[in-house]
């Protein structure tokens, strides 16, 4: 078995394809509408689903907005130079929340950065990936 992909409601569609491709820079792999229950799919990824999980973007047709309630943390996104990264997002009008910096307690560098819809995505140096705090 093996994860496949993260799914999140958004409120416009494209407007999220937008911050994961050219502010991401993730590729739109596939969408798809389903008109009987009002709702398109866009899955966005730096590869394809058979090389790695990506995200599912789901917008209900008519829903601009959800409860985000306080339980869902982050996705995490591996970048070769997290600095450099950060300073690309704030250049397109992405919102670095948490500034890269080793994590509280530890040393792995670590950034949030906040989706269209306020999901939080944390970025990891991939020097740092996989060593939890380090
Ligand atoms: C393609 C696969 O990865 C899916 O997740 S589609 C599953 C399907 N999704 C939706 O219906 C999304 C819209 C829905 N209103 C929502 O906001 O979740 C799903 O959950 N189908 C339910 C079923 O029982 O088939
Ligand atoms: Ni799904």
């Amino acid at each position: 078995m093996r994860i496949l992909h993260t799914m999140l409601r958004v409120g416009d569609l494209d407007r999220s394809i937008e911050f994961y491709t050219n502010v991401l820079g993730m590729n739109l792999i596939r969408r798809s509408d389903n008109e009987q229950y009002k709702y398109t799919l866009a899955f966005v990824g730096y590869g394809n689903e058979k090389d790695g999980a990506v995200i599912e973007l789901t917008y209900n047709w008519g829903v601009s907005d959800y409860e985000h309630g306080g339980a869902f943390g982050h996705i995490a996104i591996e970048t070769d130079d997290i600095y450099a990264t950060c300073d690309a997002i704030k250049a397109k009008g992405g919102t670095v929340t948490r500034e890269p910096g080793p994590v509280k307690g530890g040393t792995t560098v670590i950034a949030f950065v906040k989706d269209p819809d306020g999901y939080s995505i944390e970025l990891i140096n991939k020097k740092d990936a996989g060593q939890g705090l380090g």
